[in-house]
């Protein structure tokens, strides 16, 4: 196994991350380091679109047949949880679009109310009060969005209500709403948060995700900052001490991706974003 390189010896300390977050908006500037009001966000969602759909293309079906079926929605409902999901960004401008079951999974307060608000105001609303992607099946009641506060260190898919705080559910509502929860997982999304986790957390949490896992079809996408690799080309983490967050080398994902047992079945780098931010790359894993 290879060794990861780190440009100091700083680990990710979770209150500190936490702490961070606390003190930023709860906007998409504040969960994006101020690029929330330009070309960023679209780009970005029009990207994991892509992925997502290169992946799954009946996930375009399954949009259709909700739309098609209504009221009645289809009995395969395809579910994903959206991690370190801050104001519901993901959730509400690539998932949304594409699947019928979210949970969001979220740890600082002001953020998950701002989704939790934002989402509930969509249901009564026949327009969304501001430029954001509508909340697509929400107003109808064909989706749902189940809010979880919670920590990655703490969560795990398969039971996603242990060790966390649930919020509530906007939106659909099955028979059996604990049942739904319980069973697994088509889609498991991480973006810009697992740099909050120290080596041994994320491989830890990599496992619960893919013992959460639906079924053969099912997946994990990472969708993160990548530093350089070390010059042999091998593994290399880099410390932020404002948010106490690790940034990983395309090597350095790769090898925790091995530890913990994942097969990466597709990359991709995202184009398009501005210049001088670090390259971010996507990984889908089963
Ligand atoms: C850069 S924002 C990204 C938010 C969202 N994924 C997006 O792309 O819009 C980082 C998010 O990670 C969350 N976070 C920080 N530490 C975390 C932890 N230990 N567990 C779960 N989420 C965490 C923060 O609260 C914040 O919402």
């Amino acid at each position: 196994m290879a060794a990861i390189q780190q440009q100091n010896e700083a680990q990710p300390d979770l209150e500190h991350g936490i702490d961070y977050w606390n003190q930023q908006s709860a906007d998409y500037n504040g969960v994006l380091g101020g690029f929330g009001n330009g070309s960023l966000p679209r780009v970005d969602a029009l990207g994991s679109r892509q992925f997502l759909l290169y992946l799954r293309p009946d996930l375009c079906q399954v949009e259709s047949a909700l739309r098609l079926l209504k009221p009645t929605p289809p009995s395969h409902r395809i579910r994903a949880v959206d991690v370190g999901a801050g104001v519901g960004r993901v959730t509400s401008d690539v998932l949304l679009n594409l699947v019928s079951d979210i949970v969001l999974l979220e740890p600082v307060g002001i953020f998950i109310q701002e989704g939790f608000k934002r989402c509930s105001a969509s249901q009564e609303q026949d327009e969304p009060t501001s430029s954001f992607v509508p909340w697509k099946g929400m107003k109808n009641k064909t989706k749902s969005v189940n809010f979880i506060q919670g920590t990655l260190q703490d969560f795990d898919p398969s039971h996603p209500q242990e060790r966390t705080k649930p919020l509530g559910r906007i939106g659909f509502i099955p028979d059996h709403v604990n049942d739904d929860l319980e069973s697994g997982f088509d889609i498991v999304w991480c973006q810009w948060c697992l740099g909050h986790l120290s080596d041994p957390d994320l491989v830890a949490f990599f496992k619960r995700c893919k013992n959460a896992l639906r079924d053969s079809k099912s997946f994990i996408i990472v969708k993160e900052n990548l530093c350089s690799n070390a010059d042999d080309g091998g593994p290399l983490t880099v410390f932020d001490p404002d948010d106490s967050s690790v940034t990983r080398s395309d090597s350095a994902w790769k090898e925790v991706f091995k530890q913990a047992g994942l097969t990466l079945l597709h990359q991709k780098v995202q184009l398009g974003f501005p210049i001088g931010l670090f390259e971010v790359k996507m990984y889908a894993l089963r």
